[in-house]
């Protein structure tokens, strides 16, 4: 049985000139300790399809979906507080901005232990073991001092692993990682990615990874889901996708990367793809 299982998924927004669709029918399984990349432009809809399967999208949000599942379970059916035992405990998402993620009112120390407190009921010793356990994990150093820091008082690299070590401190099943590694400096972004893909291999998690990165997708993902202007293009595994991309728009991501320039200018993604192609879309 898949993991995350969605089904013709609609999301739209009511905004003051009407509705607008986000996301526009898209499909896809994750299985455990598989690493799914959801890849596409700027605005094409991934985090919004992760947000609407997290049930995080604002009231001005309509989603609608023929299945909506996670390990069988109908999150779509399912009461709030249900869903709310759900996520943030087998489901986990961290962010691009994770300064901004945490709450700068807080150490991280209690950030991290009031998850352990809500989901797990761990006793305040317990709490306190566990979060260090979780800061030595994902590589924060002197992690007993650096739990009564605040976010401000700490790197952004360092905030992303602070993230990560709140977002595995459940053991997840599965885990959204929504551009991890946009807002950090070059020489951060592979540490980032070097710990995500371990503590998935370690702990058998189920990966999304949310990119507009082709590179981060050729270094983390087993299958790719490619989306334009909220729809599915196309799915296909990673090394199928990379040496025999089907939809047009899949081989202009491609042509755009950096390593396959030919001329002395790197061709834009609007050069390369015409939209009209959009009603190929796959499902
Ligand atoms: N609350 C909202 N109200 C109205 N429109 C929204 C809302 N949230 C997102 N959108 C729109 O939905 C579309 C898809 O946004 P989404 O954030 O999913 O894109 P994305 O592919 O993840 O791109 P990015 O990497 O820039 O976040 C965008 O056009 C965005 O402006």
């Amino acid at each position: 049985m898949a993991l995350l299982e969605i089904e013709n998924l609609v999301v739209e927004f009511e905004t003051a000139s009407g509705p607008f669709r986000a996301v526009n029918g898209v499909s896809m399984k994750v299985h455990e300790g598989e690493v799914l990349a959801i890849v596409g432009e700027s605005g094409s809809g991934k985090s919004v399809s992760m947000l609407a399967a997290m049930g995080l999208l604002p009231w001005t949000a309509k989603v609608t979906a023929d299945k909506l599942t996670f390990n069988g379970r109908d999150l779509l059916g399912m009461p709030a507080n249900e869903r709310r035992k759900i996520i943030g405990k087998d489901i986990a998402m961290i962010f691009q901005e994770p300064v901004a993620s945490l709450n700068p009112c807080f150490t991280v120390g209690f950030q991290i232990e009031e998850v352990l407190r809500v989901h797990m009921g761990l006793d305040k010793a317990a709490r306190r073991k566990r979060a260090i356990e979780l800061f030595q994990a994902v590589g924060i150093p002197d992690p007993a001092e650096r739990l009564n820091s605040y976010p401000h008082q700490m790197s952004g690299g360092q905030c992303q692993r602070v993230m990560i070590a709140i977002a595995i401190a459940c053991n997840p099943k599965l885990l959204i990682a929504d551009e991890p590694t946009t807002a950090l400096d070059v020489t951060i972004q592979k540490q980032i990615l070097d710990l995500l893909m371990k503590l998935q291999a370690d702990h058998g998690m189920g990966l999304i990874m949310i990119t507009h990165n082709m590179g981060v997708v050729a270094e983390t993902a087993d299958r790719v889901v490619v989306q334009y202007k909220g729809r599915k293009m196309e799915e296909a595994d990673v090394l199928t996708l990379f040496a025999n991309p089907k939809s047009n728009y899949t081989r202009a991501l491609l042509a755009a990367l950096p390593d396959n320039a030919t001329g002395d200018r790197l061709p834009t993604i609007s050069e390369l793809f015409v939209d009209d192609q959009v009603e190929g879309a796959a499902r």
